[in-house]
Protein backbone atom coordinates (compact mmCIF):
# COMPACT_ATOMS: atom_id res chain seq x y z
CA UNK A 1 0.00 0.00 0.00
CA UNK A 2 2.23 2.67 -1.06
CA UNK A 3 0.03 5.04 -2.84
CA UNK A 4 -2.27 7.90 -1.46
CA UNK A 5 -4.86 6.29 -3.40
CA UNK A 6 -4.65 3.07 -2.50
CA UNK A 7 -4.22 3.66 1.33
CA UNK A 8 -7.60 5.67 0.96
CA UNK A 9 -9.58 2.86 -1.03
CA UNK A 10 -8.16 0.44 2.34
CA UNK A 11 -9.67 3.29 4.59
CA UNK A 12 -12.90 3.44 2.99
CA UNK A 13 -13.18 -0.38 3.13
CA UNK A 14 -12.48 -0.34 6.62
CA UNK A 15 -15.07 2.78 7.23
CA UNK A 16 -17.71 0.41 5.41
CA UNK A 17 -17.43 -2.15 7.86
CA UNK A 18 -16.90 -0.10 10.84
CA UNK A 19 -20.16 1.46 9.86
CA UNK A 20 -22.05 -1.59 9.06
CA UNK A 21 -20.22 -2.87 12.90
CA UNK A 22 -21.13 0.77 14.26
CA UNK A 23 -25.27 0.21 13.20
CA UNK A 24 -25.25 -3.11 14.44
CA UNK A 25 -24.13 -2.11 17.68
CA UNK A 26 -27.01 0.44 17.54
CA UNK A 27 -29.74 -2.22 17.07
CA UNK A 28 -28.61 -3.68 20.25
CA UNK A 29 -29.14 -0.67 21.65
CA UNK A 30 -31.98 0.14 20.85
CA UNK A 31 -33.45 -3.19 21.81
CA UNK A 32 -31.66 -2.43 25.49
CA UNK A 33 -33.55 1.07 25.15
CA UNK A 34 -36.81 -0.99 25.02
CA UNK A 35 -36.11 -2.84 27.60
CA UNK A 36 -35.06 -0.25 29.86
CA UNK A 37 -38.19 2.09 29.33
CA UNK A 38 -40.47 -1.05 30.02
CA UNK A 39 -39.17 -1.23 33.24
CA UNK A 40 -37.68 2.92 33.36
CA UNK A 41 -35.02 2.18 34.44
CA UNK A 42 -32.11 4.63 34.22
CA UNK A 43 -30.88 5.33 30.28
CA UNK A 44 -27.56 6.81 31.59
CA UNK A 45 -25.09 3.87 32.88
CA UNK A 46 -21.79 5.54 34.26
CA UNK A 47 -20.55 2.81 35.68
CA UNK A 48 -21.38 0.67 32.88
CA UNK A 49 -19.76 2.97 30.09
CA UNK A 50 -16.53 3.11 32.55
CA UNK A 51 -16.79 -1.02 32.50
CA UNK A 52 -16.54 -0.83 28.81
CA UNK A 53 -13.86 1.45 28.47
CA UNK A 54 -11.95 0.06 30.94
CA UNK A 55 -12.24 -3.55 29.42
CA UNK A 56 -11.49 -1.97 26.03
CA UNK A 57 -8.56 -0.04 27.25
CA UNK A 58 -6.69 -3.11 28.52
CA UNK A 59 -7.87 -5.19 25.06
CA UNK A 60 -6.04 -1.98 23.51
CA UNK A 61 -2.80 -2.28 25.61
CA UNK A 62 -2.54 -5.97 25.11
CA UNK A 63 -2.82 -5.70 21.75
CA UNK A 64 -0.36 -2.54 21.26
CA UNK A 65 -2.68 -1.02 19.41
CA UNK A 66 -2.23 2.67 18.44
CA UNK A 67 -4.75 4.60 20.25
CA UNK A 68 -4.29 5.64 23.63
CA UNK A 69 -6.98 5.70 26.32
CA UNK A 70 -8.06 9.27 26.08
CA UNK A 71 -8.59 8.56 22.13
CA UNK A 72 -10.42 5.70 23.05
CA UNK A 73 -12.27 7.46 25.68
CA UNK A 74 -13.10 10.43 23.29
CA UNK A 75 -14.30 8.20 20.42
CA UNK A 76 -16.48 5.54 22.99
CA UNK A 77 -18.05 8.82 24.91
CA UNK A 78 -19.17 9.72 21.65
CA UNK A 79 -20.71 6.65 20.95
CA UNK A 80 -21.94 6.67 24.17
CA UNK A 81 -24.15 9.69 24.19
CA UNK A 82 -25.47 8.61 20.62
CA UNK A 83 -26.59 5.43 21.62
CA UNK A 84 -28.33 7.31 24.96
CA UNK A 85 -30.28 9.72 22.44
CA UNK A 86 -31.13 6.34 20.43
CA UNK A 87 -32.53 4.83 23.77
CA UNK A 88 -34.49 7.68 24.73
CA UNK A 89 -33.80 11.21 23.60
CA UNK A 90 -33.03 13.46 26.76
CA UNK A 91 -32.21 17.04 27.50
CA UNK A 92 -29.44 18.15 29.46
CA UNK A 93 -29.64 21.54 31.29
CA UNK A 94 -26.45 23.57 31.94
CA UNK A 95 -25.16 26.78 33.56
CA UNK A 96 -25.60 28.81 30.30
CA UNK A 97 -25.28 30.80 28.42
CA UNK A 98 -23.74 28.56 25.02
CA UNK A 99 -19.73 28.41 25.61
CA UNK A 100 -19.93 28.21 29.11
CA UNK A 101 -17.08 25.85 30.71
CA UNK A 102 -20.28 23.85 31.83
CA UNK A 103 -21.30 23.56 28.62
CA UNK A 104 -17.78 22.56 27.52
CA UNK A 105 -18.52 19.59 30.23
CA UNK A 106 -21.79 18.86 29.67
CA UNK A 107 -20.92 18.30 25.86
CA UNK A 108 -17.82 16.26 26.67
CA UNK A 109 -20.35 13.83 28.24
CA UNK A 110 -23.32 13.98 26.61
CA UNK A 111 -22.32 14.44 23.25
CA UNK A 112 -22.92 16.71 20.18
CA UNK A 113 -26.10 15.21 19.46
CA UNK A 114 -28.05 15.94 22.44
CA UNK A 115 -30.56 18.86 23.04
CA UNK A 116 -29.26 21.36 25.81
CA UNK A 117 -30.96 23.91 27.65
CA UNK A 118 -28.75 26.97 29.09
CA UNK A 119 -29.61 28.24 32.04
CA UNK A 120 -28.45 31.81 33.63
CA UNK A 121 -28.09 30.58 36.72
CA UNK A 122 -27.25 27.63 38.97
CA UNK A 123 -30.65 27.70 41.09
CA UNK A 124 -32.42 27.74 37.17
CA UNK A 125 -30.58 24.60 36.62
CA UNK A 126 -31.76 23.17 39.91
CA UNK A 127 -35.22 24.32 38.79
CA UNK A 128 -35.36 23.03 35.73
CA UNK A 129 -34.40 19.33 36.37
CA UNK A 130 -36.61 19.09 39.24
CA UNK A 131 -39.80 20.76 37.05
CA UNK A 132 -39.03 18.16 34.77
CA UNK A 133 -38.01 20.32 31.84
CA UNK A 134 -34.62 18.24 31.70
CA UNK A 135 -33.38 15.21 32.65
CA UNK A 136 -29.65 15.81 33.63
CA UNK A 137 -28.32 18.59 34.67
CA UNK A 138 -24.54 20.09 34.56
CA UNK A 139 -22.89 22.65 36.93
CA UNK A 140 -19.72 23.40 38.67
CA UNK A 141 -19.31 22.34 42.14
CA UNK A 142 -15.28 23.65 42.78
CA UNK A 143 -12.78 25.11 41.52
CA UNK A 144 -9.05 23.81 42.39
CA UNK A 145 -8.44 27.42 42.71
CA UNK A 146 -11.01 28.80 44.32
CA UNK A 147 -12.73 26.34 46.48
CA UNK A 148 -16.43 24.99 46.41
CA UNK A 149 -19.18 27.22 44.42
CA UNK A 150 -21.56 27.71 47.42
CA UNK A 151 -24.47 28.05 45.39
CA UNK A 152 -24.65 24.84 44.38
CA UNK A 153 -23.50 22.93 47.80
CA UNK A 154 -26.43 25.02 49.65
CA UNK A 155 -28.76 23.86 46.22
CA UNK A 156 -27.92 20.66 46.78
CA UNK A 157 -28.76 20.61 50.31
CA UNK A 158 -32.57 21.31 49.94
CA UNK A 159 -32.87 19.99 46.54
CA UNK A 160 -34.25 15.99 45.29
CA UNK A 161 -31.80 15.88 42.66
CA UNK A 162 -29.15 13.25 43.50
CA UNK A 163 -25.73 13.70 41.73
CA UNK A 164 -24.88 11.21 39.36
CA UNK A 165 -21.39 11.96 37.81
CA UNK A 166 -18.58 13.81 38.24
CA UNK A 167 -16.10 14.89 35.83
CA UNK A 168 -13.03 17.35 35.71
CA UNK A 169 -11.81 19.77 33.27
CA UNK A 170 -8.55 22.02 32.96
CA UNK A 171 -9.89 25.64 32.97
CA UNK A 172 -8.23 27.97 30.68
CA UNK A 173 -8.79 31.81 30.19
CA UNK A 174 -8.57 34.46 27.58
CA UNK A 175 -8.38 38.13 27.60
CA UNK A 176 -10.51 39.06 24.76
CA UNK A 177 -11.83 42.26 23.44
CA UNK A 178 -12.60 44.47 20.61
CA UNK A 179 -10.25 47.26 21.64
CA UNK A 180 -7.31 47.64 19.86
CA UNK A 181 -4.88 48.51 22.89
CA UNK A 182 -5.13 47.55 26.45
CA UNK A 183 -5.25 51.09 27.59
CA UNK A 184 -8.55 51.26 25.73
CA UNK A 185 -9.95 49.39 27.85
CA UNK A 186 -12.43 50.73 30.46
CA UNK A 187 -14.18 47.33 32.01
CA UNK A 188 -13.43 43.97 32.17
CA UNK A 189 -16.27 41.88 33.09
CA UNK A 190 -16.19 37.86 34.09
CA UNK A 191 -17.79 35.88 36.51
CA UNK A 192 -16.16 36.46 39.89
CA UNK A 193 -14.00 33.70 39.92
CA UNK A 194 -12.76 34.43 37.14
CA UNK A 195 -11.16 37.75 38.43
CA UNK A 196 -9.72 35.71 41.02
CA UNK A 197 -8.03 33.10 38.72
CA UNK A 198 -6.35 35.71 36.68
CA UNK A 199 -5.20 37.90 39.49
CA UNK A 200 -1.43 37.91 38.57
CA UNK A 201 -1.84 38.43 34.74
CA UNK A 202 -3.94 41.44 35.74
CA UNK A 203 -1.31 42.58 38.18
CA UNK A 204 1.22 42.28 35.73
CA UNK A 205 -0.45 44.13 32.67
CA UNK A 206 -1.34 47.12 34.82
CA UNK A 207 -5.19 46.28 34.97
CA UNK A 208 -5.98 45.95 38.47
CA UNK A 209 -7.74 49.51 38.73
CA UNK A 210 -9.82 49.06 35.39
CA UNK A 211 -13.35 47.95 36.55
CA UNK A 212 -14.18 44.83 37.39
CA UNK A 213 -17.67 43.65 36.41
CA UNK A 214 -18.32 40.58 37.79
CA UNK A 215 -21.53 38.63 35.86
CA UNK A 216 -23.23 35.24 35.89
CA UNK A 217 -20.65 33.63 33.32
CA UNK A 218 -17.46 33.94 31.14
CA UNK A 219 -19.79 33.63 28.51
CA UNK A 220 -22.15 36.75 29.70
CA UNK A 221 -18.70 38.33 29.67
CA UNK A 222 -17.89 37.31 26.13
CA UNK A 223 -21.54 38.52 24.78
CA UNK A 224 -20.97 41.66 26.70
CA UNK A 225 -17.69 42.48 25.67
CA UNK A 226 -18.94 41.75 21.76
CA UNK A 227 -21.50 44.46 22.10
CA UNK A 228 -18.19 47.28 23.75
CA UNK A 229 -15.54 48.10 21.94
CA UNK A 230 -14.27 49.62 25.45
CA UNK A 231 -14.85 46.62 27.57
CA UNK A 232 -12.74 43.01 27.68
CA UNK A 233 -13.76 39.76 28.91
CA UNK A 234 -12.08 37.13 30.75
CA UNK A 235 -13.71 34.02 29.35
CA UNK A 236 -12.96 30.81 27.97
CA UNK A 237 -11.85 29.95 24.17
CA UNK A 238 -15.08 28.94 22.86
CA UNK A 239 -16.82 31.70 24.24
CA UNK A 240 -14.73 34.36 22.94
CA UNK A 241 -14.88 32.66 19.54
CA UNK A 242 -18.83 32.11 19.45
CA UNK A 243 -19.49 35.76 19.78
CA UNK A 244 -16.69 37.25 17.93
CA UNK A 245 -14.69 38.91 20.67
CA UNK A 246 -10.70 38.95 19.48
CA UNK A 247 -8.49 36.62 22.16
CA UNK A 248 -5.80 39.79 23.22
CA UNK A 249 -4.28 36.99 25.40
CA UNK A 250 -4.35 33.17 26.15
CA UNK A 251 -3.76 30.92 29.00
CA UNK A 252 -3.89 33.62 31.49
CA UNK A 253 -4.72 31.99 34.55
CA UNK A 254 -2.64 32.28 37.35
CA UNK A 255 -2.58 28.11 37.72
CA UNK A 256 -2.26 26.69 34.18
CA UNK A 257 -3.18 23.41 35.88
CA UNK A 258 -6.20 24.63 37.32
CA UNK A 259 -9.12 22.34 36.87
CA UNK A 260 -13.02 22.50 37.92
CA UNK A 261 -14.76 19.91 38.54
CA UNK A 262 -18.28 19.52 37.61
CA UNK A 263 -21.43 17.35 38.71
CA UNK A 264 -23.99 15.99 36.76
CA UNK A 265 -27.57 15.88 38.48
CA UNK A 266 -30.55 13.76 37.73
CA UNK A 267 -33.27 11.63 40.00
CA UNK A 268 -31.83 8.12 39.97
CA UNK A 269 -29.60 6.10 41.80
CA UNK A 270 -26.32 4.18 40.32
CA UNK A 271 -25.27 0.80 40.79
CA UNK A 272 -21.87 0.36 42.03
CA UNK A 273 -18.65 -0.17 39.64
CA UNK A 274 -16.45 -0.88 42.13
CA UNK A 275 -14.56 3.00 42.29
CA UNK A 276 -16.96 5.12 43.18
CA UNK A 277 -17.57 8.24 45.68
CA UNK A 278 -20.13 9.23 47.54
CA UNK A 279 -21.33 12.61 48.70
CA UNK A 280 -23.73 13.35 51.88
CA UNK A 281 -24.90 16.68 53.58
CA UNK A 282 -24.19 16.01 57.18
CA UNK A 283 -26.35 18.17 59.99
CA UNK A 284 -24.64 17.55 62.72
CA UNK A 285 -26.25 17.88 65.95
CA UNK A 286 -25.70 20.45 68.48
CA UNK A 287 -22.07 21.98 66.44
CA UNK A 288 -20.97 24.07 69.04
CA UNK A 289 -20.36 21.26 71.43
CA UNK A 290 -16.83 19.91 71.43
CA UNK A 291 -15.90 16.65 69.56
CA UNK A 292 -19.49 16.15 67.53
CA UNK A 293 -17.39 16.40 64.58
CA UNK A 294 -14.59 14.37 65.31
CA UNK A 295 -16.50 11.36 67.07
CA UNK A 296 -18.48 11.18 63.55
CA UNK A 297 -15.46 11.47 61.47
CA UNK A 298 -13.96 8.90 63.57
CA UNK A 299 -17.09 6.11 62.43
CA UNK A 300 -15.77 6.40 59.01
CA UNK A 301 -12.03 5.97 60.46
CA UNK A 302 -13.14 2.73 61.98
CA UNK A 303 -14.73 1.28 58.76
CA UNK A 304 -11.76 2.24 56.88
CA UNK A 305 -13.82 4.51 54.43
CA UNK A 306 -11.48 7.00 53.33
CA UNK A 307 -12.78 11.07 53.05
CA UNK A 308 -11.88 13.08 49.66
CA UNK A 309 -13.55 16.09 50.70
CA UNK A 310 -15.05 17.90 53.97
CA UNK A 311 -16.57 21.74 53.01
CA UNK A 312 -18.07 23.43 55.86
CA UNK A 313 -21.10 26.30 55.22
CA UNK A 314 -23.02 27.89 57.46
CA UNK A 315 -26.16 26.61 58.13
CA UNK A 316 -29.49 27.99 56.55
CA UNK A 317 -32.47 26.68 58.92
CA UNK A 318 -30.69 26.16 62.00
CA UNK A 319 -31.41 28.46 65.08
CA UNK A 320 -28.66 30.44 65.86
CA UNK A 321 -24.54 29.75 63.99
CA UNK A 322 -24.50 26.62 62.92
CA UNK A 323 -22.37 24.78 60.14
CA UNK A 324 -23.46 21.47 57.64
CA UNK A 325 -20.59 19.14 56.37
CA UNK A 326 -20.66 18.92 52.75
CA UNK A 327 -18.72 15.23 52.45
CA UNK A 328 -17.17 13.17 49.64
CA UNK A 329 -15.92 9.92 50.40
CA UNK A 330 -14.57 6.61 48.63
CA UNK A 331 -17.32 4.12 48.32
CA UNK A 332 -21.31 3.71 47.35
CA UNK A 333 -24.01 4.20 49.44
CA UNK A 334 -25.13 0.23 49.02
CA UNK A 335 -21.87 -0.72 50.57
CA UNK A 336 -22.23 -2.33 53.56
CA UNK A 337 -19.99 -0.12 55.85
CA UNK A 338 -21.22 2.83 54.32
CA UNK A 339 -24.77 1.37 55.30
CA UNK A 340 -24.01 0.83 58.75
CA UNK A 341 -22.72 4.75 59.34
CA UNK A 342 -25.93 6.01 57.06
CA UNK A 343 -28.38 4.52 59.50
CA UNK A 344 -26.42 5.29 62.47
CA UNK A 345 -26.59 9.16 61.73
CA UNK A 346 -29.98 8.81 59.66
CA UNK A 347 -31.40 11.82 61.38
CA UNK A 348 -28.38 13.42 60.79
CA UNK A 349 -27.43 12.59 57.24
CA UNK A 350 -28.49 13.23 53.66
CA UNK A 351 -27.35 10.97 50.92
CA UNK A 352 -25.99 13.43 47.94
CA UNK A 353 -25.30 10.81 45.41
CA UNK A 354 -23.05 7.63 44.54
CA UNK A 355 -20.95 8.24 41.22
CA UNK A 356 -18.01 6.64 39.52
CA UNK A 357 -14.78 8.51 40.56
CA UNK A 358 -14.10 11.48 37.67
CA UNK A 359 -10.65 11.35 36.35
CA UNK A 360 -8.27 14.35 37.37
O1 LIG B 1 -25.73 -1.05 28.81
C1 LIG B 1 -26.61 -0.19 28.86
O2 LIG B 1 -27.30 -0.03 29.87
C2 LIG B 1 -26.86 0.68 27.70
O3 LIG B 1 -27.80 1.45 27.74
C3 LIG B 1 -25.90 0.69 26.55
C4 LIG B 1 -24.84 1.77 26.67
C5 LIG B 1 -23.82 1.52 25.52
O4 LIG B 1 -23.88 2.22 24.52
O5 LIG B 1 -23.01 0.61 25.70
C6 LIG B 1 -25.49 3.11 26.50
C7 LIG B 1 -25.80 3.91 27.58
C8 LIG B 1 -25.44 3.59 28.96
O6 LIG B 1 -24.99 4.74 29.63
C9 LIG B 1 -24.44 2.51 29.05
C10 LIG B 1 -24.14 1.70 27.98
Amino acid sequence: MDSLEACRDAIDAIDTELLALINERMAVVERVGEIKNKSGAPIYRPEREKAILQRLETLNAEQHGLLNAGAIEAIFLEIFAVARNLELPERIVYLGPEGTFTHQAAESRFGAMSEYLPMSTIAGVFKALESGRAKFGVVPIESRQDGAVGETLDLLATSPMKIVAELYMPIHMTFSTKAAHLDGIKRIYSKDKGFGQCRNFLNEHGLLNVQQIPVESTAKAAILASEDPEAAAICSHIAAKLYGVPMMFENIEDVHDNTTRFIILSDFKNAPSGQDKTSILAKLKKTTRAGVLVHFLHDFDKAKINLSKIESRPAKSQEGFGYWFFIDFYGHIDDKNVQKILKKHTDEVTWLGSYVEGEQ
